[in-house]
């Protein structure tokens, strides 16, 4: 039996544009670019563990805002997973190379080329139709 895993994931926001993660070689999905996130922890919700991963993984701080209305369940040989999508906005900016080996701010339409986790293509298709400067975040 796979294993079934709960993602959150952040897209970060910065004007017109968000951030993509390169996945360092030896984790699962290396060389995939995905949005900052991993799996949450027994008794944690979501946005509390989205704002640990985004901790861990970039050394920053976050605004939660909107949650994303397209989380998906995806099939990947090594697991079953049920991710969510988040807004974020990031407070501090160390973005530290932690677990990615590349960290590019883009509009969507300039990412929207790279080699995205297949879980994470219909949220860059969702992005490229959205105004975000019209995202808020509460404060
Ligand atoms: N963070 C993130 N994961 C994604 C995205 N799209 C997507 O399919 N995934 C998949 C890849 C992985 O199978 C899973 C994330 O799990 P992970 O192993 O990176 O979680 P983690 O950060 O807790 O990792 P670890 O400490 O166990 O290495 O979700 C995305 O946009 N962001």
């Amino acid at each position: 039996m796979k294993p079934e895993q709960n993602i959150v994931a952040a897209v970060l926001i910065d004007g017109d544009q968000i951030l993509a993660g390169k996945r360092q070689a030896h984790r699962v999905g290396g060389g995939y670019y995905e949005f900052p996130g991993g799996k949450t922890e027994p008794g944690e919700t979501p946005r509390q563990a989205l704002k640990r991963e985004i901790k861990e993984e970039l050394n920053d701080e976050v605004i939660l805002g909107p949650q994303i209305p397209s989380p998906a369940d995806y099939e990947y040989s090594y697991a079953k997973i049920h991710i969510q999508f988040f807004c974020g906005r990031l407070q501090t900016n160390n973005l530290e190379h932690v677990a990615h080996t590349d960290l590019r701010w883009g509009t969507p339409d300039q990412l929207a080329q790279l080699n995205w986790l297949p879980a994470s293509r219909p949220v860059i298709k969702w992005l490229q139709q959205q105004d975000l400067r019209k995202i808020t975040f509460d404060e």
